[in-house]
């Protein structure tokens, strides 16, 4: 993993033909590329072993949630596609996410498998609202804790917590952040979100980025722009 943030475009579109347009003018060396429920359900995975054929990084979001035994196989089957990473959800709990872990324990060049702590589009009452009556700061650090001792290789989370989990889990467990914001743009349904500039300046390593860059008028350009804020 480098230094620097690597940034991912959440590629949001309701079909590959929308997405071709953008993705023909990104190179693997600019950025990875996210294919989330949107995109894989309508695209299927061909589209995905194409993004990989091109040689982009992809993280495929299906966030898997399930019983251990189907989570494994979907990781497997994630895997098998040639993706960079994969994720599923911490609140499956100890034996699921040990499931993932095992599914691709086998495979040569293996991607990373992650986790999602406490998704970045709620606040702390929207927790409250599903019996959580902890902080999100508080409870994406159990779920950081319980990923790694599950021998995952990092989570999901805001930037907002990205310190405390490096501070607890060490260098070299992946903070993989969306809800990341530049100045001025429209935060919608996301509630924990902080700045490309701020986010890069706290070492995080993959900074997730969709609507910023996929509903700007010119999205290369805001691709540009916000890769440039980083370092500046
Ligand atoms: O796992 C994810 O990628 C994810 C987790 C999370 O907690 N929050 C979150 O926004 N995401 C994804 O990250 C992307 C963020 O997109 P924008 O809000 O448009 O920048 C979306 O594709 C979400 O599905």
């Amino acid at each position: 993993m480098t230094q620097q943030s690597l940034i991912f475009v959440a590629l949001d579109y309701d079909n590959a033909e929308s997405a071709w347009p953008l993705i023909d003018k990104l190179s693997p060396q600019q950025c990875g590329l996210k294919v989330g429920k949107e995109l894989f359900t309508s695209a299927g995975p061909d589209f995905v072993r194409e993004l990989v054929q091109r040689g982009f990084k992809v993280f495929l979001d299906l966030k898997f949630h399930d019983i251990p035994n189907t989570v494994n196989k979907a990781v497997r089957a994630a895997a098998e596609l040639g993706v960079w990473m994969v994720n599923v959800h911490a609140s499956g709990g100890r034996r699921m996410l040990e499931a993932a872990r095992d599914a691709v324990a086998d495979i040569p060049n293996r991607p990373y498998v992650i986790a999602v702590t406490v998704l970045t589009s709620m606040s702390a009452e929207d927790l409250q609202e599903v019996g959580i009556d902890v902080p999100p700061a508080e409870h994406v650090l159990k779920l950081a804790k319980l990923t790694q001792a599950a021998g995952l290789d990092g989570v999901v989370c805001s930037a907002w917590e990205a310190e405390a989990i490096a501070a607890t889990c060490g260098a070299g467990f992946l903070r993989v952040t969306p809800g990341i914001r530049p100045v001025g743009s429209e935060q919608g349904d996301q509630r924990r979100v902080m700045t490309p500039p701020e986010a890069a300046a706290l070492g995080i390593e993959v900074l997730v980025i969709g609507r910023p860059i996929t509903q700007a008028p010119d999205p290369v350009a805001a691709l540009s722009e916000i890769q440039a804020s980083l370092t500046a």
